[in-house]
């Protein structure tokens, strides 16, 4: 298989180049050797960039929605029936086990493009009746959009702006993160045979001041960023003095209750999907793991149990279910954390070590004994380190679940139903979960409250984030004027 992308930008239907820009080396995670490259995009090439967004997206947008939206359900089709290809590359770009990205990257993309390709043709106004004269309003475009990524979903998030930018009729310039910038090619070079028009959607590629440049360019109508709290508040700002239009996913450190009466088995499988799937860099993990007293032993015996069981090795063996880090400076973050912990007094019940082996990999840990107050329990680590937090009853757990400046996610374990309900419905959060963890259907809005972001992905939300309202008054007699 070809690793090394045909070039480093796909602009208006074609790949580009231009060797001018800085060089970005392309590291495969699991052994850490430099697999590929790309350039940063120079001025020269976010100039065709965004003049062939802003060309290709009157084209579309004078398309209906119907069309447009049987284009998206084509280009889902051939990522279905390309999706082996497709999570190899993402296992490169991420170093994310094959096991993961067979089922959870270009499967969730093309869910995306189906779902958006489908209400494409029912983007519609209101009629609003006013005794003889009436309103009638019109979705439309917002125009030009751009696309930021994070590196942990790479396909996922190439998908998951493109999808709703496109049925609103927008065009997309999409800025993969440095880190992964692989996967994002395919994408936009599946879209165009598809039959996506020249330039609707663009990839480029570049760093955080091509990020900040796109931001700034008064050619663009809206930023969507998939990021960390502080990159996201110097985008919202950038975005702001512009006016413009913002979708702001961001990180977390979600609160997962566990009650005494839980079934231990299911519970010990949702930590287990909240902390250590993707080598727990996934931004609504609930890395606040609060257990009530009366299970906890029974928990924890169980979690280090399982966890024993993971298969940790090459991420391309179907068997290998846990995989190392997207990269080196990540795994010296989280194991600073790790260090973090035993220094500030937690129990570490297991983990706590880097792999001795090539590439970039770290044990699942599980810190026990965790107090509100330690550096773990309180910043985002995005890393394989679950915090067990002690708690008693439903009010105290609800005020400390509720004691961050993040809200992307929530989940409760009861076997109480009206319970879970009432504890979700006090929790400050955006991404809920009753009995599961991390469940991400398209059908489901996705996004945070607070610091963890602005906006929704997925679900008919996304359409409201993609597009803006026309009000068109209409009389039907005679203008009335004082003179
Ligand atoms: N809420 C979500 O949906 C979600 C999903 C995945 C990851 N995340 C978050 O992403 C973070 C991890 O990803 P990361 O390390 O790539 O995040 P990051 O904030 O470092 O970078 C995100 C993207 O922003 C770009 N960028 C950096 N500075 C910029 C600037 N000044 N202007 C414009 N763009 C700029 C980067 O090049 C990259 O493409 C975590 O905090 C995680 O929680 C959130």
């Amino acid at each position: 298989m070809q690793l090394q992308p045909t070039a480093s930008h796909f602009i208006n239907g074609a790949y580009v180049e231009d060797t001018a820009g800085a060089q970005i080396d392309i590291i495969y995670p699991a052994t850490g050797a430099v697999i590929g490259k790309v350039h940063a995009a120079t001025p020269a090439i976010v100039e065709q960039a965004l003049e062939s967004a802003k060309a290709g997206q009157k084209i579309w947008a004078a398309m209906t929605g119907r069309e447009r939206g049987r284009i998206m359900s084509r280009a889902a089709a051939m990522i279905m029936e390309r999706n082996h290809e497709l999570s190899v590359l993402e296992t490169y770009d991420t170093g994310k086990p094959y096991q993961e990205t067979s089922v959870a990257d270009a499967t969730s993309g093309a869910d995306a493009l189906e779902y958006f390709g489908g209400l494409a043709g029912s983007l519609t106004g209101e009629h609003i009746p006013l005794g003889e004269d009436w309103v009638y309003t019109v979705r439309e475009p917002l125009g030009v959009c751009v696309g930021i990524g994070a590196w942990n979903y790479p396909t996922q998030i190439a998908c998951w702006k493109g999808a709703p930018a496109l049925a609103c009729g927008n065009a997309m310039v999409f800025k993969p993160s440095e880190t992964t910038p692989m996967c994002a090619l395919k994408v936009a070079e599946i879209l165009h045979e598809a039959g996506v028009p020249a330039g609707v959607y663009n990839v480029i590629q570049g760093m955080g001041d091509l990020g900040a440049a796109l931001v700034n360019d008064p050619r663009v109508d809206k930023v969507s960023l998939t990021g960390s709290v502080p990159t996201g508040k110097k985008v919202y700002a950038a975005a702001a003095s512009h006016m413009k239009h913002v979708t702001m996913e961001l990180g977390g450190k979600s609160p997962l209750i566990i009650f005494d009466d839980a079934d231990v088995e299911n519970a010990v499988g949702g930590a287990i999907l909240g902390n250590f799937y993707s080598s727990g860099q996934i931004c609504s993990n609930g890395t606040r793991v609060f257990v009530q007293k009366g299970i906890k032993e029974k928990f924890l015996a169980r979690l280090a149990e399982r966890l024993g069981t993971a298969v940790i090795g090459d991420p391309l063996d179907e068997a290998t279910s846990f995989g190392p880090m997207v990269s080196e400076r990540q795994m010296n973050i989280v194991l600073g954390y790790m260090d973090k912990g035993v220094e500030e007094g937690a129990r570490l019940v297991c983990g706590g070590k880097r792999l001795a082996r090539d590439g970039f990999y770290l044990e699942p840990t599980v810190f026990a004994d965790v107090t509100d107050e330690m550096t773990i329990a309180r910043e985002e680590i995005f890393g394989p380190i679950m915090s067990v937090l002690d708690f008693e009853d439903e009010d105290e757990v609800i005020a400390r679940a509720n004691d961050t400046e993040f809200g992307l996610s929530a989940g409760v374990f009861t076997a109480d139903l009206s319970r879970g309900h009432r504890v979700i419905g006090k929790l400050d959060a955006g991404s809920c979960f009753i009995n599961s963890y991390n469940d991400a259907p398209v059908e489901a809005p996705f996004g945070g409250v607070k610091a963890s972001g602005v906006g929704r992905e997925n679900s008919k939300e996304a359409i409201k984030h993609y597009s803006q309202v026309k009000s068109v008054y209409v009389r039907m007699g005679d203008v009335e004027a004082p003179y």
